[in-house]
């Protein structure tokens, strides 16, 4: 069973179509980088698959149960980083994630957890209010919210941005531990292509609404030894070779 299904997608702004039929599969265990353009639509998606965006059309399905039959069994199924500009204030780190624990059903924060909050240098501000946290303080909760119990499918949006170097390096280890260890399948949006090509199994080119280029571990690999070469490069020949619009 796959740990995310994803067919036809599509979500529009008004007459602005952002994602456009799109179709994408993740086994599970994969670790899976989603990189794209600026304004190329990755939030969109993420957000479509956590259910905070209601897409036009489309089947999305998470480890077996479609979003749009079932979705408080789906939303079980996925953890998605919460946004730290939407976490409660006046509730510590430890309260909130024993909210989560509890609307997971699990019996309490689980060690995991803990230690993944101890490895972020996050168990200082355990029990602490959330309206004392630093932005990038309050970007480890949302994070731990959204990997706690350790669902079939996680989904981040640019989770490193923001992170102190120690701290991001631990999120990565933690992530490939998650995936190749528990068979957990990852989805993470980001620019930082020279994390994405180290850590990865498959990396997805997100333009014009569709992906347009699926890189799986054997071209990563490829990439990886080729002293000459890089993911960065790659992605730059894919968007001239795709026509995306320069930036500069
Ligand atoms: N609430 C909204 N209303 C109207 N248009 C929106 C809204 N949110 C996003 N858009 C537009 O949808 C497109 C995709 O935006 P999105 O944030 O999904 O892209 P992104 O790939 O995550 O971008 P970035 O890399 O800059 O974070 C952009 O053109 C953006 O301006």
């Amino acid at each position: 069973m796959s740990a995310l299904e994803i067919a036809g997608l599509v979500h529009a702004y008004g007459p602005h179509r952002v994602l456009d039929n799109l179709d994408l599969r993740i086994a599970p265990g994969e670790f899976v980088a989603l990189i794209g353009p600026n304004g190329s639509g990755k939030t969109t998606l993420l957000r479509c698959l956590a259910g905070i965006l209601a897409p036009q059309q489309g089947r999305v399905a998470i480890a077996g149960i479609a979003l749009g039959e079932d979705a408080l069994a789906a939303k079980q199924r996925l953890g998605f980083a919460v946004d730290p500009t939407l976490l409660p204030p006046l509730l510590t780190g430890r309260q909130c994630l024993e909210l989560f624990a509890g609307a997971r059903g699990l019996g309490g924060v689980p060690a995991a957890t803990l230690a993944l909050a101890g490895e972020l240098a996050f168990d200082t501000w355990l029990d602490r209010e959330v309206q004392s946290y630093s932005l990038g303080t309050r970007q480890k909760l949302g994070i731990l919210l959204g990997v706690i119990g350790e669902p079939p499918l996680i989904v981040l949006d640019e989770p490193m941005n923001g992170l102190d170097p120690l701290s991001a390096f631990a999120l990565k280890q933690y992530l490939v531990r998650l995936t190749r260890e528990n068979g957990c399948a990852v989805l993470l949006a980001t620019h930082a292509l020279e994390v994405a090509e180290r850590f990865i199994s498959r990396c997805v080119l997100l333009l014009g609404g569709r992906l347009v280029q699926d890189w799986d571990t054997a071209a990563l690999d490829a990439i990886r030894h080729d002293a000459d070469n890089s993911l960065e490069q790659v992605m730059v020949e894919a968007l001239r070779r795709f026509g995306a619009p320069r930036t500069d």
